[in-house]
């Protein structure tokens, strides 16, 4: 257990993990704009916002007691005419560094539509912002933001009751609103199951290439493996696996996993366990906050060595922490985990050595306890995707002959899939206000996207 007197050895943490920000987190306290300072008021066209030129800056008073001031430049240099962005690839046209340092607007004007700004030029040019986008990247002060998209869902053993899960002949449907409903619930609760898969490799592929393309690795593109050491990586054997991330000893490690068991004879055991890490990292923010600390600053390095062809660690060659977090929100966004992979700690320092094993014996004691973990015995016909950016997996031992096929799908294939799709069935807010701008949507696209 970790002890007041970790006070001393943290303070020297924080000077070398610039812990700073990580201490707001454990503490919940945010050294950010506290998001939702302001709320995000309704533009209506009957009361268009005030909008006036401060010096280097637009004030647009959203109401009487709310404004935002966006910089001069700031604004010209999101400027989306179809001279400065170009409407088909998303890609600004001009050269931010044209702009004078001390540009300011002829004038400014509030507009059914959006902000108007007149710039000096040799020809008019003038640019529009919808009020929507304005409000959505206003940072001084930040506004209020409707959720970003729909909130995790964090799980412990009790998502026995009701796994996600969505049949296979919805996800190869064209309409894609079975691989959505998948997406989804990735995306919320980090796994979903697949029933109803063809048993063979090749719908197993066609599965997961639904999604994107597939991560190829040292291990291959599709796998299709057994216990017989093929590739040399004790996932390979019969051995049991404890809850684990895979690819810790990559700088990028892969955002899915897919997993199907296609058969098992003559034996028994390898059921599949599941492990929300992101539930797991919110108990021990509650109750060791100083070991979280700890998982979220101190870096961990990784290899995979077992191929005479490859000798993979990440960069930089420290590792990771094993909770990694958004360095702007302060939210935990990625767990990297595998105590099997774990190469030399020979970057601690020598008073926080037996502070990090406490840390990470309290949390192997919180990822191994029956209200964290979710076994399964996966049956033929039945996938598991995992965000393994999240959930940790892992498996029993067994014996006899066990075929498990799937694929990495990289963690920005994923995203990327998700959003396009959430363009397709649940489009944004911003876009949707900004349509009514002429020449906004192309190639299905919005040049207002929260994306860009
Ligand atoms: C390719 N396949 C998934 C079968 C095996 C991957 C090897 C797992 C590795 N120890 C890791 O944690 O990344
Ligand atoms: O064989 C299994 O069920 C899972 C193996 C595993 O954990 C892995 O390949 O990372």
């Amino acid at each position: 257990m970790l002890k007041a007197s970790a006070a001393r050895p943290l303070a020297r943490l924080t000077n070398t993990y610039r812990v700073t920000y990580l201490r707001a987190i454990c503490t919940r306290r945010s050294s950010f704009p506290a998001e939702g300072s302001t709320h995000l008021p309704d533009v209506t066209h009957d009361d268009l916002p005030i909008v006036s030129q401060d010096v280097g800056q637009v004030a647009i008073g959203w109401s009487t007691r709310e404004w935002s001031r966006f910089h001069n430049i700031w604004l010209r240099d999101h400027c989306r005419c179809s001279k400065c962005f170009h409407s088909i690839t998303k890609q600004r046209l001009f050269n931010t560094f044209d702009i004078p340092r001390d540009i300011a607007p002829i004038k400014v004007e509030a507009k059914a539509n959006g902000l108007e700004v007149t710039w000096p030029s040799k020809e008019l040019h003038v640019s529009v912002y919808p009020w929507s986008w304005l409000q959505r990247n206003s940072y001084d002060p930040p506004l209020k933001r409707p959720p970003e998209f729909t909130d995790k869902i964090l799980w412990g053993s009790k998502i026995q009751q009701a796994p996600p899960t969505v049949v296979y002949e919805e996800i190869m449907a064209d309409n894609d609103r079975g691989l959505y409903k998948w997406l989804l619930n990735i995306h919320e609760f980090g796994f979903s199951f697949v029933t109803g898969i063809p048993v063979t490799p090749e719908a197993t592929e066609e599965l997961a290439q639904r999604i994107g393309f597939i991560r190829e690795t040292q291990y291959g593109k599709f796998w299709d493996f057994t216990s017989d050491l093929a590739k040399g990586d004790t996932a390979y054997t019969t051995l049991a696996l404890g809850a684990h991330t895979d690819n810790t000893y990559f700088t990028d490690p892969c955002g899915l996993q897919l997993f199907h068991l296609l058969s098992h004879t003559d034996g028994s055991g390898g059921a599949t366990l599941l492990v929300d890490g992101f539930y797991v990292a919110s108990i021990m923010k509650e109750l060791h906050p100083e070991a979280y600390m700890l998982l979220s600053s101190v870096p961990v390095p990784a290899h995979a060595a077992g191929e005479a062809t490859c000798l993979y660690s990440p960069s930089p060659a420290a590792g990771y922490p094993v909770l990694g977090h958004d360095p702007v929100t302060g939210e935990l966004t990625q767990v990297r985990w595998n105590n099997d992979d774990r190469s030399v700690m020979r970057h601690l320092a020598p008073d926080l050595v037996e502070k990090w094993y406490d840390a990470i014996r309290l949390w192997n004691g919180c990822l191994t306890s029956a209200d964290s973990e979710h076994w399964v015995q996966l049956q033929p016909g039945t996938a598991v995707v995992v965000d393994n950016h999240r959930v940790l997996h892992g498996r029993s031992a067994f014996d006899g002959k066990r075929r498990m096929c799937g694929a990495y799908i990289g963690v920005d294939e994923y995203k990327s899939k998700l959003a396009v799709l959430r363009e397709k069935f649940a489009p944004d807010a911003v876009v949707q206000a900004a349509s009514a701008i002429p020449d906004t949507q192309v190639d299905g696209r919005s040049i207002w996207n929260p994306a860009l």
